[in-house]
């Protein structure tokens, strides 16, 4: 495939190293000083930018019938706006706030768990991220994705970062220098504690995760997520 590249940043440069890896072709480098796209020479696009600047990367593939897949986090107030854009123009678009294999797993067995912990009143949960010092947005996307997970299976009314209401789960980010990406889900009670973690040990999952969906999407038009991806029923 030919692979162009929105953002070639951290993620920008762990992406081109799978890709190539997987025999694809990357065809164009994009950053804020683009001028011109050359469109017609793509076959799909994946985008790692910033939090600013995704909805119109995803936008102008869409417009030029180039599927996307976006893995920037922080724009999620516009991302009703992307689906009913890749709708309306019968477009094909993923986003994932975290691409990893790993962590989608995590997600299942979280609402799972919030499912389970629902009728138990004596315990109380919180979510903790923590990732590198270059991170702009908090909390991270894919706390806000655990967060959802909990409250489609609780009675909770949404989410607070770093502040702990009876009816929001606190969501706790912390930067440390060179993390990639630790969640953990906390579930406690006067007399004991229940914790899931993912850790990430480097950004090699997330790269294979956002190629894999790139290799998946070609020739499909909609809007999918990661669990289509990868089957999870
Ligand atoms: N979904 C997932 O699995 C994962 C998601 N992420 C997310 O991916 C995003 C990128 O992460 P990371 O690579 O670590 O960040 P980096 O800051 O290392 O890279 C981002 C790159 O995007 C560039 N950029 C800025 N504006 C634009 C624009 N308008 N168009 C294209 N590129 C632009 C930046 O250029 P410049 O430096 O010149 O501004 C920079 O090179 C973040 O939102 C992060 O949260 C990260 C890991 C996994
Ligand atoms: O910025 C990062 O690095 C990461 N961002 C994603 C997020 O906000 O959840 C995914 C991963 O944890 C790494």
């Amino acid at each position: 495939m030919k692979i162009a590249l929105f953002g070639y940043g951290k993620m920008g440069k762990m992406i081109e190293q799978t890709a190539i890896q997987r025999n694809h072709t990357i065809v164009a480098k994009i950053d804020v000083d683009t001028k011109e796209i050359d469109f017609s020479n793509i076959d799909v696009a994946i985008d790692f930018s910033q939090p600013e600047a995704a909805f119109d990367n995803i936008k102008k593939c869409i417009e030029n019938n180039v599927p996307v897949i976006s893995g920037t986090t922080g724009w999620g107030k516009n991302y009703g706006k992307a689906v009913s854009f890749c709708d309306e123009h019968k477009g094909a678009f993923i986003y994932a706030s975290n691409f990893s294999l790993g962590v989608n797993i995590f997600f299942e067995l979280n609402e799972y768990l919030a499912n389970m912990m629902n009728t138990l009143d004596q315990y109380t949960v919180s979510i903790e991220e923590i990732h590198h010092t270059q991170k702009l947005d908090a909390p991270s996307g894919t706390a806000i994705t655990l967060a959802e997970g909990i409250l489609k299976n609780t009675d909770y009314k949404g989410w607070r970062l770093d502040k702990a209401t009876s009816d929001h789960i606190p969501i706790v980010a912390k930067r440390i220098k060179d993390v990639p990406g630790t969640h953990s889900i906390n579930y406690q009670s006067t007399v004991d504690s229940l914790e899931i973690k993912h850790t990430a040990h480097n950004r090699e999952g997330f790269a294979l995760g956002a190629v894999v969906a790139a290799e998946w999407i070609m020739g499909k038009t909609g809007v999918f997520t990661m669990k289509d991806v990868l089957n999870l029923g």
